[in-house]
């Protein structure tokens, strides 16, 4: 791994590795990805200020997250079909996480369940929800991430109809996916690493919703699928059922728009992710950072502003909180580490992007996150 320098090296090893029917689920966006280039593009073209001759030999990334400790403003996002990646990925990008001392969000649409991650590392996770048709269902998921000690519920509103990813429909990428389909076959047939890694664990499967899959021999598109099982109903009234069975940390995912900030906040959730779903839901919608400093500003002292979408460095994590987020999510830069070189390329994503934060603190002339501010731009 020594000549991986950036995400984009862990990205190239991970289309090496990983059958192109799940790269492409992890790398593409909905219809015509013109939100997922945004997320990218509207990053890059915010500049910084360099600052010179301040003392930055003492710098430090670490910061509260909804009151907690953690090494840097990084959390891992939900990852869908994680353990399809890399064997047991759930479980690995949660110990790298843990090592790394930030947190880690277990997708309801995970391999590795819940009790399975909460098994296999030793601190608390995050748990994010989708809503399904089935309430008892919901509740029954919410006891398990309480019973599993999880510390916060991510509760993810922009997914009750699903944006379509042509990539998915061409490769076969249903539910469950279609592995024997020929064009598959002869690309797994070159990915061996891959293959002994999943053959070599019982995970294979979604394993928080078994009961709510089709049957062995069904297969259903993804929107198809989501159409027959999530809650195209929910909506805000909705949370104070949430609310009423889960007790602790609250934080809203996948806000682009201030008048629904505005809620969240009424509703008491303790945070709000800024978010577009990595350019996979609405296309045409605005990236996430051209929203983020409507939103911080009027909501941001009211409710811990969280962010993601599009970030593939600790440069990106500098732009997002020089307007104002508390901190970042990542969802492709951490997977593309996975499905490098599994836990360790987690772990390698993680600290490409917090040297890079660091390195860009100090060549702006800042100590801490807390100095962070529009005063780290460049006019
Ligand atoms: C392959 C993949 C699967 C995802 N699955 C989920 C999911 O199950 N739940 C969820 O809330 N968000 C999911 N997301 C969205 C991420 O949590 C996050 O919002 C997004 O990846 C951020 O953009 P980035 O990939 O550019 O960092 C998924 C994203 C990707 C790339
Ligand atoms: C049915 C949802 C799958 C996970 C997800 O959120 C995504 O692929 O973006």
């Amino acid at each position: 791994m020594k000549e991986i320098t950036c995400i984009e090296d862990l990205r190239q090893v991970h289309k090496r590795r990983v059958p192109k029917m799940f790269f492409d689920y992890v790398d593409h966006g909905s219809y015509a990805e013109e939100t997922l280039r945004a997320n990218v593009e509207d990053l890059k073209r915010i500049k910084f200020r360099q600052r010179i001759l301040v003392d930055i030999s003492k710098r430090d990334l670490s910061t509260t997250i909804l009151g907690d400790t953690y090494a840097m403003p990084l959390i891992l996002a939900p990852v869908g079909s994680t353990g399809m990646q890399h064997a047991d990925g759930e479980i690995h990008a949660c110990r790298a996480a843990q090592a790394a001392g930030i947190p880690y969000t277990l997708s309801t649409m995970s391999i590795c369940s819940i009790e399975d991650v909460a098994a296999n590392v030793d601190k608390p996770f995050w748990f994010q929800l989708y809503v399904m048709r089935d309430r008892g269902f919901v509740k029954a998921l919410i006891e398990r991430a309480i019973a599993a000690k999880c510390s916060a519920l991510v509760l993810t509103v922009d997914l009750q109809v699903i944006g379509q990813r042509h990539q998915d429909i061409k490769n076969g990428m249903t539910v469950p996916p279609q592995l024997f389909k020929l064009k598959n076959v002869l690309d797994i047939a070159t990915k061996p690493g891959w293959v002994k890694g999943i053959l070599g664990t019982p995970r294979r499967n979604f394993g928080n919703i078994a009961g709510h899959l089709p049957g062995s021999k069904d297969l259903e598109s993804v929107s198809a699928w989501v159409a027959s099982q999530f809650d195209a109903s929910l909506n805000w009234r909705d949370i104070d059922w949430i609310r009423s069975i889960w007790p602790g940390k609250l934080i809203i995912k996948g806000i682009l728009d201030v008048e629904d900030a505005r809620e969240a906040v009424k509703i008491g959730a303790e945070a709000l992710v800024v978010s577009n779903h990595g350019g996979r839901q609405l296309d045409g919608a605005p990236s996430s950072i051209q929203v983020l400093p409507e939103i911080v500003h009027t909501v941001g002292s009211h409710i811990e502003v969280m962010f993601d979408g599009g970030i593939r460095s600790g440069q990106d994590v500098m732009r997002a909180l020089a307007l104002g987020a508390r901190s970042c999510m990542i969802g492709r830069a951490y997977i593309y580490g996975l499905g490098a070189y599994g836990g360790p390329g987690v772990a390698k994503a993680i600290d490409i992007i917090g040297k890079e934060l660091s390195t860009t603190m100090g060549l702006c002339g800042v100590n801490s996150i807390h100095e962070i501010d529009e005063k780290v731009l460049a006019e």
